[in-house]
Formats: structure tokens, sequence, C-alpha cells
């Protein structure tokens, strides 16, 4: 078993007809981690996972998965999983039989954790997929993604309708079996703070466009809320990427995005304003919302 493959793009474009869905993306993730594919509806996740799954060829730029154009490459596509929403089984076969034709078609699948899996998740061997409820499709969508144990493993909205309990099932299995055995994963999500806890980096696409790639503690470090009294707040935040500001009366909250260093902190302590981490979700809704009207996301790429 390998510890997962490494995927390069440049200047990666993807178009469908007149519409442009990926502009020209360079991204590089190393083997190994477990990256969150984030962006608003739109922006190109589904289009950069379907060409890195060799779904799709490029427009222009290239993509290369170890090292290798993804594309009708079957050495590789063997070893990529990209789970979509509903998981791409065929309808009216037994759950037992779509077990039987991943175990087939996947070099590193474990037929035993799928069934321990399938246990977990309650899912009723004997019926089709077509007879499951939308959750359990996705749970089973899931057990796919899982006991494939590609190399490369990819879950695109993967957990739409999983009930909590399940999705907590799925957060355990992940994190548990990477740790067994290290792959690549990237998990696709607008379910950024339930997810956020398994990402080690983050990948956040707008339009098309590479916005922000890093690690996510350092992303979170970034993140600072400053509230207190508008004129002290406005001359520590002075010269730092603002991008959010809330006025009550005299009273302002300001949510940075940069170095916040030690000198700033040491300033707001005496001013009496409160410093507070800004959840992961609020940073990207905060950076997405602002590159609609410009482009100034501070420490960002
Ligand atoms: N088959 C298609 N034909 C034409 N346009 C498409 C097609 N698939 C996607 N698009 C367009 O390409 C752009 C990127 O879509 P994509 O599905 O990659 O976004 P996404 O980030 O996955 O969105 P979401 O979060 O809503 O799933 C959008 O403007 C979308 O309308």
């Amino acid at each position: 078993m390998t510890t997962g493959l490494g995927i390069e793009t440049d200047e990666l474009t993807l178009r469908y007809g007149d519409t442009v869905a990926l502009d020209a993306l360079t991204v590089r993730l190393d083997p190994g981690k477990i990256y969150g594919l984030v962006g608003r509806n739109g922006s190109g996740k589904t289009s950069l996972l379907s060409v890195l799954a060799a779904f799709r060829r490029p427009t222009g730029g290239t993509a290369r998965v170890d090292g290798e154009d993804p594309f009708e490459n079957e050495r590789l596509t063997r070893q990529i999983c990209l789970i979509r929403e509903g998981g791409d089984v065929f309808e009216t076969e037994k759950i037992q039989t779509v077990l039987n034709m991943a175990r087939a078609l996947r070099p590193y699948w474990d037929d035993g954790y799928a069934h321990r899996l399938i246990d977990r998740f309650e899912l009723p061997l004997k019926r089709s997929p077509g007879q499951l409820s939308r959750g359990q499709r996705s749970a089973l969508a899931c057990v796919l993604g899982l006991a494939s144990r590609a190399p490369l493993t990819i879950f695109d909205e993967s957990y739409l309708g999983m009930d909590p309990t399940s999705r907590y099932a799925f957060y355990e299995e992940l994190l548990s079996d990477y740790v067994a055995h290290p792959r690549t994963i990237i998990l696709s999500t607008h379910l950024v703070e339930e997810f956020g806890a398994l990402f080690e980096e983050v990948v956040l696409i707008d339009r098309g466009r590479l916005l922000l790639h890093d690690d996510v503690d350092a992303v979170r470090a970034r993140g600072v809320s400053v509230t207190g009294p508008t004129a002290q707040v406005e001359a520590v935040t002075a010269g730092l990427t603002v991008l959010n500001q809330r006025r009550l009366g005299g009273t302002s909250s300001a949510t940075v995005y940069g170095q916040f260093d030690d000198e700033r902190r040491q300033r707001a302590e005496r001013d009496g304003l409160t410093l507070e981490p800004v959840p992961l979700q609020d940073l990207i809704v905060h950076l997405t919302t602002r590159s609609t009207a410009t482009q100034d996301t501070g420490e960002a790429p």
C-alpha cells in the first residue's frame, strides 16, 4: 500500500461551453494528507475533482496525479476513488452485489471492513440502492469510499442526507482508518465546522480560481475577532484585512484576517478590547463574500 497519491495542477482550465468552471487553477497537494476542498456553490469543486478522477478531460493546462495525466490512465484510475452524491451505483442490484463489484474493481478493497461498515451504518444487504432512503444511500457511498482504501480517495459532498449519528460514525471511521492506512483524502463539503476537525489543509476555490491553500491551523490562526469601542477597534486593526465589521452604537466587532502580532495583542489588551478566534466556517464565508468585491485577502495567495 502506498501512502497516497500526490496531485499537481498547472493553469488547469475547464470550460463547459461558455462557462469557465476552472480558470487556470494551479495547486499542489502532497500525498498522504486529508484536504478540505471548500468554496461557494458553482466555484468549481466538482469540476476539479472530476478532472482529478479522470471523469473529465481539461480544456487547458494540466493535471497530474502521481506524476501522470489521469485521463484514460488505467493504472491511475484503479487507484483513484471519487465518491459523488448517490455513489454511482447500480440502482437495482442488491447491496451485496454492489460490494462484490467494488471488490472486483478496487485493488485495495477490504471486504471485512466493508461489512463492518455496513453493520455500523445498519444498511440492509439484501436491498438495492434504489430501495434506500437518501441518508442510507449516502452512507452506502461512504462505505464504498472508505473500504476502497484507494490511494486517492475523494468524497464530493457524499454525506448529504446522513443524520448526525451517521455523520459522526463516518468521521470516526475516516480518521481511524486513515491513521491505520494513510492515503490522500479530499473532502469537498459545505459543512466546514463539522468536517474542519478532519482537515489537515484547506483548499478554498472561488470562481474556478485558487483563493487559499494552507495548513488548517495556520488559516485558523489568521482569523481574529476584535470587539470594543469603535475608535480603538479601528486603531488596532489598521493596516490589516478587515473581512467584516459590525457596529452597534459606539461598539464595533471586526473580523480580521492576517498577522495579528504580539504588539497588536498587547495594545488590544491595554484598550480593553475582546479578542476571540473566528470559526473556520465564518472565515471562509467572509473570504468568499469579500472576493466578489475586492481580492485583498491579506495573507491568502
Ligand atoms: N455539465 C455542466 N454543464 C455546464 N455547466 C456546468 C456543468 N457542470 C458544472 N457547470 C458549471 O460550472 C461551474 C462550476 O460547477 P461545479 O459543479 O464544479 O461547482 P461546485 O463548486 O462543485 O458547486 P456546488 O458546491 O454547488 O456543488 C458552475 O458555474 C456550474 O454551473
